[in-house]
């Protein structure tokens, strides 16, 4: 008979007495029979933790799928549908930043034209995003899909590229704005370094390259005094963090040229403004705060001499957007790896002719039909630069680019749709 001791303690394999007569069988068996339970038991458990992991697998898998605005054969059609030429020798276009202000015009003007354009976009809250909402609606009523993502997602990237073989990159997704990179210049360090080099990255990774064409801006001019500016004239003094890292971005795109034989041409925009433009820019600003009776702020530069700037109409900067994809020569790298000289190009897109800050608040005035309420104030330190004023005759004699609208006829198509977009007191009560 078996003790107490026996029944009730755990048989341990490889400790019981084999030399028990009597008992030798019903000890081996139950010692067989304690051996397969565990092996059971240690069966029941790997497959309780193999189900665990796989449904955790599948819930992160499925909470990407979920939480991400992108991916799925739905998605997939979309994207590849956007990107369909309807003209030969029609490009396919990647437009980052493509709820933006620039973005929107650029991509509605390919489309327009028969290009296949896939648009990508954040939609941050850098300004209110219910304007770049609408211009998405306005986009997708054109035919153009807007993928809402960052341009530091790699596997976003990489997924687009799978898709669909770009044969051009319109790069305008940028942290734009002098004055605000004294609040947040992290901002800027990942929109505008950051983000650029991932998405250099996955141009240069992509078969075929596509040629790219990006936005840089007239701020790397900095505080140069020489006018008109040239692009060759020196970009090493930047005032703002902006222009830095726009800056940057010229150095690293001239990287990727030179090592992967990415096609690039960066453009020097001259203060954008038009309908559908930027809630955080002076003329925009301006027209909101003059509406609702409120003063405005004006800076002035040393020796109180005005600001000027070459403010530039959208309709002129898409003209030249346009003229670079069209020029663009092709990339030379394939596998990720240089197969010969690629073409690196810069380009001023300006108007010519400065206007100052004042002069603009009165036109403002004409088109608005009311007075503003003036305050003057000395510029503070906050990395703006006392006026700009482009050189254009390297984009006139390769780009064929020639602007044509003045501050005047621009600004009063930008107070037309202003006021049907906004209506006459931006939803404020008239006092
Ligand atoms: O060309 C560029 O590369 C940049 O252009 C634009 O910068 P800026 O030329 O500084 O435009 P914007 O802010 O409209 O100020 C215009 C004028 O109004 C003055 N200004 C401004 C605000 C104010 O309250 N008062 C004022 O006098 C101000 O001092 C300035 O003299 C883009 O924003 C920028 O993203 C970049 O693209």
């Amino acid at each position: 008979m078996p003790s107490i001791q026996d029944e009730l303690l755990p048989s341990t394999p490889g400790k019981f007495k084999i030399d028990h007569r009597g008992s030798h069988h019903r000890q081996l068996h139950r010692c067989f029979a304690s051996t397969s339970t565990m092996f059971l038991w240690a069966l029941f458990l790997i497959a309780l933790t193999a189900s665990y992991l796989s449904f955790q697998s599948f819930i992160d898998t499925g909470n990407r799928y979920f939480a991400a605005s992108w991916g799925g054969i739905q998605w997939e059609r979309q994207v590849r549908n956007s990107a369909q030429i309807h003209r030969s020798g029609g490009m396919s276009v990647l437009v980052t930043g493509a709820a933006g202000f620039v973005g929107t015009h650029v991509s509605l003007a390919l489309k327009k034209r028969g290009d296949g354009v896939v648009g990508l976009d954040n939609f941050n809250s850098y300004y209110d995003p219910s304007l770049k909402k609408a211009r998405k609606a306005m986009l997708q009523d054109h035919g153009v899909f807007v993928v809402e993502g960052d341009i530091n997602d790699t596997r976003l990237l990489a997924k687009l590229f799978d898709v669909v073989a770009f044969t051009h990159v319109m790069h305008l997704a940028a942290q734009a704005g002098v004055r605000y990179a004294m609040e947040n210049p992290n901002s800027y360090v990942h929109s505008n370094i950051a983000g650029l080099v991932t998405l250099l990255e996955a141009c240069k990774s992509a078969d075929p390259q596509p040629a790219v064409v990006w936005a840089s801006s007239s701020s790397v001019y900095g505080l140069n005094e020489k006018v008109p500016f040239s692009e060759s004239d020196r970009t090493d003094q930047p005032a703002s963090l902006y222009a830095a890292t726009k800056k940057a971005g010229e150095e690293i795109a001239h990287t990727y040229n030179h090592i992967y034989g990415l096609s690039i041409t960066g453009l020097r925009f001259f203060t954008v403004y038009g309908p559908w433009g930027r809630p955080d820019m002076a003329y925009f600003s301006f027209t909101r705060n003059i509406l609702q009776g409120k003063p405005i702020t004006i800076y002035r530069g040393k020796n109180r001499a005005d600001l000027a700037r070459d403010f530039t109409y959208i309709d002129d900067i898409v003209k030249g957007c346009i003229g670079s994809l069209d020029t663009s020569r092709k990339s030379t790298g394939s596998g990720g790896k240089k197969r010969g000289p690629a073409p690196y190009r810069i380009f001023n897109l300006g108007n010519t002719s400065p206007v100052t800050v004042p002069t603009l608040v009165s036109i403002l005035e004409r088109h608005l039909k009311v007075k503003a309420k003036r305050n003057i104030v000395d510029m503070p330190g906050n990395g703006d630069v006392p006026f700009t004023h482009a050189n254009i005759s390297h984009a006139r004699r390769e780009l064929g680019y020639k602007p044509t609208t003045d501050l005047q006829t621009g600004l009063k198509k930008f107070v037309k749709w202003y006021l049907s977009y906004y209506g006459y007191n931006h939803g404020k009560p008239v006092n």
